[in-house]
């Protein structure tokens, strides 16, 4: 199973479980996404939603390069790009706190998926980066936009994007990407001693808390905006650029 889905006491668990391509994503984990956001929005007892990645060298290396290389025009890129575009922003505004478990690389769209969630813990071993732009794309799931909603530093912000680059877990926390570095190995009791706290609150203070952020990103048009910087993302999937460097990618490891 390419995801595993478990709910302890109201703590539902997402695990990308393709350790083997290092948790990237394709579209069995895109309908999982969507199996366990359909969960939360049917059921009212949710009261957290964790994402995590199988194994310790991986949260999410992004999208499956390997199944994706085939989309060759901006029209064929659009129709993968918004599916998880969509998934990603019906994450970003679930009514219960979503916890991204970063226990390795988050690169790529696994770094717009970690940045879509409300939380970051991260590894102290693990790395992130909006790596997109050494594939001469842009990152196309709506994830440039949810980062410019974290509260980051503006030049900050625009920076991690343009480097295009993992950065370590420190540097994560210190410019307020990650809230939290847990030693590697101990993401179970990391994730304990994180919602604590939270959990001894009633679940519809949560989802009042949420719902003042949600109510502001629709007066912003959040919608329209990650729709914008999908289809930003599409026209330059079908450069030439963009093609031989997934190729690239692609040949170095055979
Ligand atoms: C809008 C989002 C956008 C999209 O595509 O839709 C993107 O996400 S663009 C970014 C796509 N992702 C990448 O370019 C990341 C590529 N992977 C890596 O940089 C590394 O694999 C890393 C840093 C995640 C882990 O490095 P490590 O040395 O630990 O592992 P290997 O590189 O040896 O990889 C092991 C194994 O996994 C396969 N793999 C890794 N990432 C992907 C991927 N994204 N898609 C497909 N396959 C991937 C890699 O090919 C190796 O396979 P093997 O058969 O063992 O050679």
């Amino acid at each position: 199973m390419d995801y595993l889905i478990q709910n302890e006491d109201g703590i539902l668990t997402f695990t990308i479980n393709r350790e083997e391509k290092r948790n990237a994503i394709n579209y069995a984990v895109m309908d999982g996404l969507k199996e366990v956001i359909t969960y939360i929005k049917e059921h009212n007892d949710v009261r957290f939603l964790v994402i995590t990645g199988a194994g310790e060298k991986s949260f999410c290396s992004g999208g499956d390069l390997s199944e994706f290389h085939s989309l060759e025009t901006e029209e064929e890129a659009f129709g993968m790009l918004s599916k998880m575009g969509h998934i990603l922003y019906d994450l970003a505004t679930l009514p219960v706190p979503t916890i991204a478990l970063i226990n390795g690389a988050a690169v790529g769209g696994g770094c717009e998926i970690a940045t879509a969630c409300d939380f970051r813990l991260i590894s102290s071993h693990a790395k992130a980066g909006f790596i997109q732009g050494t594939l001469a794309i842009t990152s196309g799931w709506g994830g440039g936009t949810y980062l410019f909603e974290r509260g980051l530093r503006h030049d900050r912000a625009l920076k991690m994007l343009i480097d295009a680059k993992p950065y370590d877990a420190q540097t994560l926390y210190e410019i307020g990407w990650a809230m939290r570095v847990y030693i590697e190995g101990t993401k179970e009791q990391a994730l304990a001693d994180f919602i604590e706290h939270m959990a001894k609150i009633h679940p519809s203070v949560h989802q009042a808390y949420k719902e003042i952020e949600l109510r502001k990103w629709r007066e912003r048009n959040m919608y329209e905006r990650v729709m914008e910087e999908i289809k930003l993302c599409a026209k330059l999937w079908e450069s030439e650029a963009h093609h031989t460097a997934v190729q690239n990618f692609l040949e170095k490891k055979k």
